[in-house]
């Protein structure tokens, strides 16, 4: 049976891969056809030339054909070019190609649109100012179309013709600079500021200029005054001085002036010197050195204040000097703080991208039709009444046989099996009834047979009685239950029926974990893919990611196509739908680092769980937009635990129980499947912390007490049959699960992957030195040292704020971090509130990481 299962498991999963992989080979072969024609039509437009004929039938013998595609090229590039945009029309292939790329890449660019509808206009734009010269020339009377094409000619000649020749260049230029903006997002406002602050420079320059002449032709007229000898308290220098005046006329003014003032007794003299020379600070040091050389050449009368002046040189230069690695200092800081500001801004930048993406995602994403799921077939057999009372004496008659006295009170048929309620006579055990089980079985020529006893909260023991013709139970009413509809649920899941034919869902993010067992091919990969078609039912991608592990390969990959909604993934990883153990054990701790990261957000808004804290943000608009975001639940399916416990046990285990023990408050859940339920897999650790268990089809005994601490599982019927414990109920309850084909997943999936692409949800990156962050576990460094090392060194910001931001950690611990930072001689001691000096470069931290 079970080989035959597996067999058609195995044909189905080979079904599936030639299926992707005939629609890969078409797709491929679709993009290679377009891309040719693209660059034929591109060839021939290039190579299109006028002396070759553009028709068909002109075409006679012996006529020479320049056009490299012959005269299909010919006539193709002439009416492509002179019939629409003439050379621009160059556009038509370039989109080709980019579609082309789409279709090979299976990818859509989002911004395919905008790009083609940006380069129809260039292409218009281009091809009217092709015909521009024509038009003028002609005064909007163009006869050919040459190379500006048909509507590039129409719209000059129009143009020139209602404008006139002024008005439509100048309407181009308005119309170019408008489509610059709106397509390369061309900022006005730099350009503006730019031209602001020449204007700016030129102006003071002519001013200072004006100034300066100004001063000049004045001091020109206070010339002959200031050179009288007279006037000189230095009698005995008068004469030489009169003689070194008269030598250099006009350079020494200010020096002249001084001497002016001096003459005139004004009260501190060097005071004068001092106002000079703070005017002249304000001059560059070539001025200085300039005027120093005109003062030089104006003789020794003037030496006592050249010396002072001089000596005020060095002194100024001096202080110059020293000033120099300040300032560059200061420039470098400056320059720093205005790079990280830009840093800043494209962060702030991004995160609104972010959250602009993320609502409009949101508002536009249209949940999958329930009519993508298959109905139930119309006629399906059920259990007649009489069957059932014919089923309840011939029950009764077999357990007299054995000698147990007990009526059928009740009979709940359900979609697989039918419940007899049996109440035992006065004076029968209880006991009694359950030591025959098997008897009973083989009496009823019944498959399995489960007895409950008694029934939780009824007189009565329960015995079930697998039926002849049991029905599938279909995905489709179950998410369209009530229940299903109308709960209010995190995370419903529609588990499948009762026994009564009810439909059972239940919240995962209340589970909060969920450990699920079951032989192979009891219906656990079909129960996964219900869980998860419910989730994408149900719940807005932006609110819910998955992350799969599936070792088995195959099982999960056709997921893989949720890449831009549901899933998460971490990028630097070489596959989204992880099925290697390396990565299932990074993955991991990446998610422990995302809990953690998680747990530190949570305790900064004061909120218990990831619901409070999403109604927290929810409240805060503006705060949502700098600092807090919404978190979105993440689902962490494991199929086939075994697979990566036989590789890496302790790796493994690690990250699962604190994922186990910490994350449900912040909205992380746990999905744990295997085959294998025996304590080797199952461990204590993983086992004591994942409460919520379904139970398919088990082998032995063991196997159910394993998974359900009680015997059941191994009478279950297989193809869905399950036991569900819930978490804090004291008895599972049965349930079939829903069937789902791959079809259906399918159908669902290509819904799905045609919505607006979610912003991609990032994880922490697990730090470099700490490998693929399992070091960090028992690391007594914050998981976040290194990517906190990285940015500082990079962005050069050593502040804990800009810790806080970068790696939305809360103050204290980016605090602490910033304190192994110093310690370890990477950042400089705090000084005041300046951002701390950043003392490592990249080149040195690659070093340190040995790369
Ligand atoms: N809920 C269900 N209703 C009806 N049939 C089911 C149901 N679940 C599973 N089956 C049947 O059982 C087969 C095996 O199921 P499934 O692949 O889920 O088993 P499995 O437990 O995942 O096995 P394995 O461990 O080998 O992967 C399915 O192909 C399907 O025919």
């Amino acid at each position: 049976m079970t080989i035959g299962r597996s067999c058609f498991k195995m044909a189905r999963k080979k079904k599936n891969k030639s299926k992707q992989s005939s629609r890969r080979h078409k797709r491929q072969a679709l993009g290679v056809l377009l891309m040719g024609v693209s660059l034929i039509i591109a060839l021939a437009v290039i190579t299109h030339d006028l002396r070759d004929p553009v028709s068909l039938q002109s075409i006679g013998q012996g006529v020479v054909i320049h056009n490299w595609f012959g005269r299909l090229g010919a006539v193709l590039s002439y009416y492509l070019m002179q019939w629409t945009l003439g050379y621009p029309i160059l556009i038509l292939p370039l989109i080709l190609a980019i579609y082309a790329i789409q279709i090979l890449l299976d990818r859509t660019f989002d911004w395919f649109w905008k790009t083609t509808f940006a380069l129809l206009a260039w292409g218009t734009l281009f091809s009217v100012f092709l015909a521009m010269p024509a038009a003028l020339r002609t005064d909007g009377a163009i006869t050919e179309y040459f190379p500006s094409g048909l509507i590039g000619g129409w719209l000059a000649s129009k143009l020139v013709i209602f404008f006139g020749g002024f008005g439509s260049i100048a309407l181009l230029v308005i119309i170019t600079l408008t489509l610059l903006i709106l397509s390369i997002r061309l900022e006005v406002a730099p350009i503006l500021v730019g031209f602001a602050f020449l204007f700016d420079k030129m102006f003071h320059g002519l001013k200072n200029g004006l100034a300066g002449l100004l001063r000049r032709l004045k001091q020109l007229r206070l010339k002959p005054e200031a050179a009288s000898p007279g006037t000189l308290p230095d009698q005995a220098n008068g004469e030489e001085q009169k003689a070194s005046d008269e030598e250099i006329p006009e350079i020494n003014l200010p020096l002249a002036r001084i001497k002016e003032d001096l003459t005139e007794e004004t009260p501190e003299p060097e005071s004068e010197t001092d106002d000079l020379l703070d005017q002249l600070t304000e001059d560059t040091t070539e001025d200085l050195l300039d005027r120093l050389e005109e003062e030089k050449t104006a003789g020794p009368g003037i030496q006592t204040d050249l010396d002072s002046l001089l000596a005020q040189l060095e002194e100024k230069e001096e202080k110059e000097a020293e000033q120099r690695p300040r300032e560059s200092a200061q420039a470098d800081l400056n320059g720093n703080e205005a790079f990280d500001f830009e840093v800043q801004e494209e962060v702030k930048d991004k995160e609104l991208d972010y959250d602009r993406m993320l609502k409009e995602s949101i508002s536009r994403f249209e949940f999958p039709s329930t009519e993508l799921l298959s109905d139930p077939p119309e006629i399906e057999s059920s259990v007649t009444r009489e069957e059932l009372k014919a089923n309840a004496d011939l029950l009764e008659s077999r357990l007299e046989e054995f000698g147990v006295k007990a009526k059928v009170i009740r009979v709940t048929a359900g979609p697989v099996i039918t419940l007899y309620e049996v109440q035992p006579a006065p004076g029968v055990k209880v006991s009694s009834i359950v030591s025959l089980a098997n008897d009973l079985a083989l009496a009823m020529e019944a498959r399995g047979i489960r007895i409950i006893a008694p029934i939780p909260g009824r007189a009565a023991v329960g015995i079930e009685i697998p039926n002849r013709n049991p029905q599938t139970v279909y995905l489709k009413p179950l998410i369209r239950s009530e229940k299903f509809a109308a709960s209010r649920l995190e995370l419903p899941i529609a588990l499948g029926k009762t026994i009564s034919g009810e439909s059972y869902v239940d919240d995962l993010s209340k589970m909060p974990h969920l450990l699920v067992a079951g032989a192979t091919g009891a219906g656990k990969s079909v129960g996964i893919n219900t869980m998860l078609m419910s989730l994408i039912y149900a719940v807005n991608p932006a609110k819910v990611k998955f992350v799969l592990i599936d070792p088995k390969r195959l099982e999960l990959s056709i997921y893989e196509d949720l890449k831009d909604h549901y899933l998460l993934y971490r990028p630097d990883l070489d596959e989204v739908v992880i099925t290697k153990p390396k990565n299932a054990v990074s993955i991991l701790n990446t998610l422990v680092l995302e809990m953690d990261r998680r747990l530190d957000w949570l305790s900064t808004l004061k909120a218990r769980n990831i619901a409070e804290f999403n109604e927290k943000v929810r409240k805060m608009p503006g705060q949502k937009e700098g600092h807090f975001r919404e978190l979105p639940y993440i689902v962490v399916v494991i199929d086939e635990l075994a697979d990566l416990m036989v590789v890496a046990q302790k790796e493994v285990e690690a990250p699962i129980a604190r994922l186990a023990q910490m994350a449900r408050a912040v909205g992380i859940h746990l999905v744990v499947a295997t085959q294998r339920p025996s304590v080797d897999v199952i461990t204590g650790v993983i086992k004591a912390n994942i409460p919520a268990r379904i139970a398919y089809m088990v082998s032995s005994k063991v196997d159910s007490r394993t998974i359900l601490d009680m015997n059941g599982a191994e009478q279950l019927l297989g193809r869905g049959d399950m036991l569900y414990q819930a978490p804090g109920s004291s008895k599972p309850i049965r349930l079939q699960n829903p069937f789902i084909s791959t079809e259906e997943i399918e159908r669902v999936i290509e819904h799905i992957r045609k919505q607006p692409k979610m912003p991609y949800y990032s994880l922490p990156q697990p730090g470099s030195s700490s490998g693929a962050g399992v070091g960090s576990l028992g690391d007594d460094r914050d998981p976040f040292y290194d990517e906190a090392r990285e940015l500082v060194i990079k962005h050069r910001q050593g502040s804990i704020s800009f810790l806080q931001r970068r790696l939305q950690i809360g103050f204290s611990r980016a605090a602490r971090i910033m304190d192994e930072l110093e310690k370890d001689g990477i950042v400089g001691p705090q000084k005041g509130s300046k951002p701390r000096e950043v003392l490592v470069s990249i080149d040195e931290l690659k070093k340190m990481r040995g790369e």
